[in-house]
């Protein structure tokens, strides 16, 4: 009955490790069907290599078990919270990829410092807070939801513009029109975070690029002119 939406999400999953932003179980890609609001996810703790499309879970945007044999990722609520929320989005990945990780646990926004960054987004790279205690004694993976809301509130941001976020103490969330292109937001981010890192070993003054050049390239990338914002 979800063939379909299992195989995009299936492959999906199978390009994080081909593009090195996962290791072992690390992470995870969930796809959405909006007319039948459910998602399909990669299950909780099996390896890629091991992976198999009949895995993939069907989840609704309670992240209730729709179909399937096993128990869906440990994110799963956090996935079901970002679609509930956000009903443009089409794909979320999770990822454990090491400089994105890094400034999650840094607990620092990742600063715009040239063109390939404002080439997809025209902003610093939120990173939303730690959890606090309650939050973690709460119900863990929907308060990672709110803490990406509660950031995107506080800082003006779309989630159309801004499709990426790190978590504190945790690692990064990217989101997309559909899983392909989370994806490709999540390699991204991963170079991003990269060139970020060595960019402040070089020069730890470095200046952010100037208004001017990061709202021209990301208003050439998208076509939007965000000079004037495009919140949602
Ligand atoms: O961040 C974590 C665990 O710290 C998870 O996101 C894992 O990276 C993947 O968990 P499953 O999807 O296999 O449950």
């Amino acid at each position: 009955m979800y063939t379909t939406l299992k195989e995009e999400c299936f492959e999906a999953n199978m390009q994080l490790p081909k593009l090195g932003l996962v290791l072992f179980t690390f992470g995870n890609v969930s796809a959405v069907d909006r007319e039948r609001s459910v998602f399909a996810i990669k299950p909780s703790g099996v390896p890629y290599e091991k992976l198999t499309v009949d895995d993939i879970v069907i989840c609704d945007y309670d992240a209730k078990i729709v179909e399937g044999k096993m128990r869906p990722s440990s994110d799963t609520k956090t996935h079901a919270s970002l679609y509930k929320t956000w009903d443009s989005i089409g794909g979320i990945v999770h990822t454990h990829s090491t400089y994105a990780v890094a400034w999650a646990q840094a607990g620092l926004d990742i600063p715009i410092f040239g063109t390939t960054h404002a080439d997809h987004t025209h902003q610093d790279i939120p990173c939303a807070p730690a959890l606090t205690d309650d939050m973690i004694q709460g119900d863990y993976e929907y308060e990672t939801g709110n803490q990406i809301f509660n950031v995107f509130a506080e800082k003006g941001l779309s989630y159309k513009e801004m499709e990426m976020v790190l978590l504190q103490n945790h690692g990064p969330f990217t989101w997309g029109k559909n899983a392909d292109k989370a994806v490709y937001n999540a390699a991204v981010l991963e170079e991003v975070a990269r060139m970020a890192y060595l960019t402040l070993q070089i020069n730890p003054n470095t200046p952010r690029i100037k208004d001017s050049l990061r709202l021209k390239h990301y208003e050439r990338k998208h076509g939007v002119n965000a000079y004037y914002g495009q919140g949602c």
